[in-house]
Parts: structure tokens; C-alpha cells; sequence
């Protein structure tokens, strides 16, 4: 039988879910105990030959791209072969910025596109000022025609949810997204306005899987039209972000503020930490200026250059 190929919609463990051309869908086991496919891996899947309409993924095709992350002890992988990555705030709970900081930057690594959400916007005090503290998102490597800024949507998903769902429609159209947020942020308010019926759609998923199985974390991407070119990836929520895999000499290349004035320092090696003649710590100030770099955004680099510079054990 020779194989056939198939886009991974759900990964539950070790399992996943291999969707074929036609639409049809079939739970997966991978061959080995390397290499684990995840959900966006387009696969060659052969069935089993016992017939219980299970089949294995024999090779998963060769990635676009692979957002994950790397905590000190082991790595995880959200999803491959993205456009863009949803990231959902609110104004309430308030959102780490070190863990934004730490998503953009794993984005940037994995040459995917984000783009930031802020929910809640009927909670208007604290919106404004979760509003405010996105102000170095919104403007950051500059303004006008090719800044590298992130664009960033206010949205209120209980209060507009009509004028949101055109606005989101239109952000996805076409896409392959991973939606990331923080618990509480309103991520399962988005899914279920996009998805009508996700809900019903992940339980049945997890219950063929779950038979007899110990399934907890799942990773499920939805189809938002019927041609199947648009597609929202919901991932479960996350409390750390590492970046090992990240080294700390990258970072100010992947954080756009910092980029901005990498030409500029006096030494070539420059850390951006304390060296004399750093154009980095000569913009560092507080203050709305599109080519300055936040004293929160420095306080986070210099964090992530420690975590990522010390050595591992
Ligand atoms: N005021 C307000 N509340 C919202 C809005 N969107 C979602 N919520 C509420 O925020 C809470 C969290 O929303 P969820 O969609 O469950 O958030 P989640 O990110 O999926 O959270 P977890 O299930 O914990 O991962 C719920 O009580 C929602 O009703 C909004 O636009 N405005
Ligand atoms: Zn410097």
C-alpha cells in the first residue's frame, strides 16, 4: 500500500488526528518515539493493516515553519507550517508582559508573523490602561511604510462579538493561525465565535481518542470556511515561555525596538547591557517616541539575556 498524504488537525500526546484531500479523518500513531508530528504537519500516513481504521504517519513532510518553546527540561512544540500567530490579551486579568515579549520573540525565531489582540475593551478604565502599555507594540522599529511595528486589535468578544467576528474574519482569511493566550483572556470566547460547535468537535475528537487512553492537553486546528483555506489552531494555555533555543546574543535581533539600532553600537559585540557607545541603552526612555525602546521592554531583555546566558545544568 503506498502512502498517502494528509494535514495533522489534532494532536493529543503521542496521538494525532491526519485529515486527508477529501476530508476525511483517521487517529494516527507515529512510527518512532522521535520526531513527533504536530498539529500543521502535512504527513504521508499509511492505514493499518488490521483494519480498525487507525493508520501511522510514516513521514511528516518538511516544515515551513515550527513555533515552540524550550523550557529548561524539555521543549514544546504549539504547532508547524503557521501564517500567523494570534496573540489574545485582555484588560483584565492583567497580561505579563514578559511572557508577550517571550511569545513575540519566539515568532520572530520561527519567521512567523504575530499579531497581538487586546480584549475586554467594554472594561474600559483598565482597558485604556492595558491600552497604554501595549503603546511600544503599536510603534515600535518605527513608523510609516515598512516599520516593523505589530499591529494591534482592540477587541470586546462578549460585548461586539458581531463587529469582531468581521474584523477576525478578515485577519484569518486565507491563513493558517495559532491563537495564544493566557488563561482567562477570553481565547475560548474567540474559538467558539469563529467555531460555532468547536466544543462539540474537540469533545468528539478527544473521546475517539480518549478511549482508554489518558488524554489532558490537545492542540486542535478548526476549518473556518468550507473550501478549507482558512484555519484557527487553538493550543491550551501556558503559565512559562522559555527560549532556550533562542541564544542570547539573538535577542536584540528579534526584539524590533532593539533591532532598530543594532547598526549603531560602538563595538561590534556589543551586549547592550552597560557598554559605552551602546545605541541600544542610548534610546532606552520612557515616552511615546516610535524609535525608543521602553525601560520594561530593556528590564525584559536584560532578564531574558541572564536566563539565556547562564549555563545549563
Ligand atoms: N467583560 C468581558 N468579558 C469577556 C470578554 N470576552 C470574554 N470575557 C469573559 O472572560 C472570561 C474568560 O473567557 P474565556 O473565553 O473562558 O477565556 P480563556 O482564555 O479561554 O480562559 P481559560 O478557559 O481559562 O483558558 C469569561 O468569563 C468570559 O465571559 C469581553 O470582551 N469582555
Ligand atoms: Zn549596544
Amino acid at each position: 500500500m503506498s502512502d498517502a498524504t494528509g494535514l495533522v488537525v489534532a494532536a493529543f500526546g503521542r496521538h494525532c488526528v491526519v485529515e486527508s484531500p477529501d476530508g476525511a479523518r483517521r487517529i494516527c500513531h507515529p512510527r518512532g518515539k522521535k520526531n513527533l508530528p504536530v498539529v500543521g504537519d502535512r504527513v504521508l500516513w499509511q492505514g493499518a493493516r488490521h483494519g480498525d481504521g487507525e493508520g501511522t504517519v510514516e513521514k511528516i513532510l518538511e516544515r515551513r515553519n515550527l513555533l515552540y518553546r524550550q523550557d529548561e527540561v524539555r521543549s514544546k512544540s504549539f504547532a508547524a507550517n503557521l501564517d500567523q500567530v494570534l496573540i489574545l490579551v485582555a484588560a483584565e486579568p492583567t497580561f505579563s508582559e514578559s511572557l508577550l515579549t517571550r511569545a513575540l520573540i519566539a515568532c520572530e525565531a520561527a519567521g512567523v508573523q504575530p499579531v497581538i489582540a487586546l480584549n475586554k475593551s467594554d472594561l474600559v478604565a483598565p482597558f485604556a490602561q492595558a491600552w497604554q502599555r501595549l503603546w511600544p507594540y503599536r510603534h515600535m522599529g518605527g513608523d510609516g511604510d515598512g516599520a516593523h511595528h505589530y499591529q494591534v486589535l482592540p477587541l470586546s468578544l462578549t460585548q461586539s462579538a458581531e463587529v469582531d467576528r468581521k474584523a477576525l474574519t478578515q485577519l484569518l482569511h486565507g491563513k493558517t493561525t495559532l491563537v495564544l493566550g493566557p488563561s482567562g483572556a477570553g481565547k475560548s470566547t474567540l474559538v467558539n465565535l469563529l467555531v460555532p460547535g468547536a466544543e462539540v468537535l474537540t469533545g468528539e475528537l478527544s473521546q475517539a481518542l480518549g478511549a482508554g487512553r489518558h488524554t489532558t492537553t490537545s492542540t486542535t486546528l478548526y476549518w473556518l470556511d468550507g473550501a478549507r483555506r482558512s484555519a484557527l489552531i487553538d493550543s491550551p494555555g501556558f503559565q512559562s515561555f522559555g527560549l532556550n533555543h533562542i541564544a542570547a546574543t539573538d535577542l536584540a535581533r528579534l526584539m524590533p525596538d532593539f533591532a532598530l539600532h543594532l547598526g549603531g553600537c560602538r563595538f561590534y559585540n556589543c551586549t547592550h547591557l552597560h557598554e559605552p557607545g551602546c545605541a541600544v541603552l542610548a534610546r532606552v526612555a520612557e515616552g511615546q517616541d516610535s524609535q525608543g525602546i521602553s525601560p520594561w521592554r530593556h528590564r525584559i531583555y536584560r532578564e531574558l539575556f541572564a536566563e539565556l546566558s547562564a549555563p545549563a545544568y
